[in-house]
C-alpha cells in the first residue's frame, strides 16, 4: 500500500506558490490577498479558518479575517460581501460554511463575485465546471485530482465510484473525473447495495460523513481510495469515512485522515487566490 501524503503533497503545492509569490513582491507589485469571512462561534470553523490564515502567511499572501457574531443579519452579511468585491485589493473572498441558520446559505454564496469566489461555489464557476471551461474549481475536489497527478495515476478509462453527492464534494469531483475520461457512478444514501458498486471502483471517493464506513469489503483489491471524510471516532480521534486499518492491506494506495485531501483542500485554497489575482493583476 502507498500513503498518499497530503501533507507533504500540500507543502510542495504551497512552495511552488510561495516562489511565484516572491517573484510577484521583487517587482514592487502588491500581492495576492485572501478575505475570510466567519460568521458565529463554531469550533471546527474556527480551526479551519485558522489554518487557512497560516498557510497565507506560509505562501506569502496577505489574508483578512473578519469575524462577526452569530447575530449577524443576512443583509449585514451582503452588505459586506459587495465590499469585497468592490475592494481592488481582495482576490479572494471565502464565507466560512456551515452559516447560522438565520442566513440564506445559497443567497450569501451567489452574492460573492465569481472572479473572487476562490471556493468555486459560486453557480456561474459551477457552470463553468460543468462545461470544462476556465473559473474556479472548488478546492477540495481539485486537491483530490493534484493527489492522483501527483502519484502518477491517469484516470482515462478507470471506474471511479464516488460516494456522496454534495454540491462541494460529491458532484464537482465526479465532474472533474467525468473529464478526465474516467466511468464514473455517483453512489448516495438511496443506492442499492452499495458494496456491489463500491467494488466495482479502480478509485474510491469516500465523502459520506460517517466514521470508518467504507471497511475491507467495500473496496477492490489493488484500488485507490481518497477519503473525504472528517468525522471523530469513539475516541474523539479525528478519523475519515474509511476505516484505514481494515483497508490498508488491499489497496494499492490511500489518503490518510488527517493528513491526506484536508491539507489538500487549503493548499488549492492558496493556489486558486493568486490565480485570481493573476488574472485581476497585469
Ligand atoms: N467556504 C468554505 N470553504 C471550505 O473549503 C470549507 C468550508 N467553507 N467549511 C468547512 C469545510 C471543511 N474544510 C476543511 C479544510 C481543511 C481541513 C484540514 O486541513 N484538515 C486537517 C486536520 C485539521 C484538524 O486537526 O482538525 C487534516 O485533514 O489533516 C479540514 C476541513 C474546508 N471547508
Amino acid at each position: 500500500m502507498k500513503l498518499i501524503n497530503g501533507k507533504e503533497i500540500s507543502t510542495k503545492t504551497k512552495d511552488a506558490i510561495k516562489a511565484e509569490i516572491e517573484a510577484i513582491r521583487k517587482t514592487g507589485k502588491r500581492v495576492p490577498k485572501l478575505a475570510v469571512i466567519l460568521v458565529g462561534d463554531n469550533q471546527a470553523s474556527q480551526v479551519y479558518v485558522r489554518n487557512k490564515e497560516k498557510a497565507c502567511a506560509y505562501v506569502g499572501m496577505e489574508s483578512l479575517r473578519i469575524n462577526k457574531d452569530a447575530t449577524m443579519s443576512e443583509e449585514e452579511l451582503l452588505k459586506l460581501i459587495d465590499e469585497l468585491n468592490h475592494d481592488d485589493s481582495v482576490d479572494g473572498i471565502l464565507v466560512q460554511l456551515p452559516l447560522p441558520k438565520t442566513i440564506d446559505e445559497e443567497k450569501v454564496l451567489k452574492a460573492i463575485a465569481p472572479e473572487k469566489d476562490v471556493d468555486g461555489f459560486h453557480p456561474a464557476n459551477i457552470a463553468k465546471l460543468f462545461l470544462n471551461e476556465e473559473g474556479f474549481i472548488p478546492c477540495t475536489p481539485y486537491g483530490m485530482m493534484v493527489m492522483l497527478d501527483e502519484i502518477g495515476y491517469d484516470l482515462d478509462g478507470k471506474e471511479v465510484v464516488v460516494v456522496g453527492r454534495s454540491n462541494i464534494v460529491g458532484k464537482p469531483v465526479a465532474l472533474l473525473a467525468l473529464h478526465h475520461n474516467a466511468t464514473v457512478t455517483i453512489a448516495h444514501s438511496h443506492t442499492k447495495n452499495l458494496q456491489e458498486v463500491t467494488s466495482r471502483a479502480d478509485v474510491l471517493i469516500a465523502a459520506i460523513g460517517k466514521a470508518k464506513f467504507f471497511t475491507a469489503d467495500y473496496v477492490k483489491e489493488g484500488a485507490v481510495v481518497l477519503d473525504v471524510g472528517m468525522n471523530r471516532d469513539e475516541n474523539g480521534k479525528l478519523c475519515g469515512d474509511v476505516d484505514f486499518d481494515d483497508v490498508k492491506d488491499k489497496v494499492a494506495a490511500i489518503t490518510p485522515v488527517p493528513g491526506g485531501v484536508g491539507p489538500m483542500t487549503i493548499a488549492m485554497l492558496m493556489k486558486n487566490t493568486l490565480l485570481s489575482y493573476k488574472r485581476r493583476v497585469q
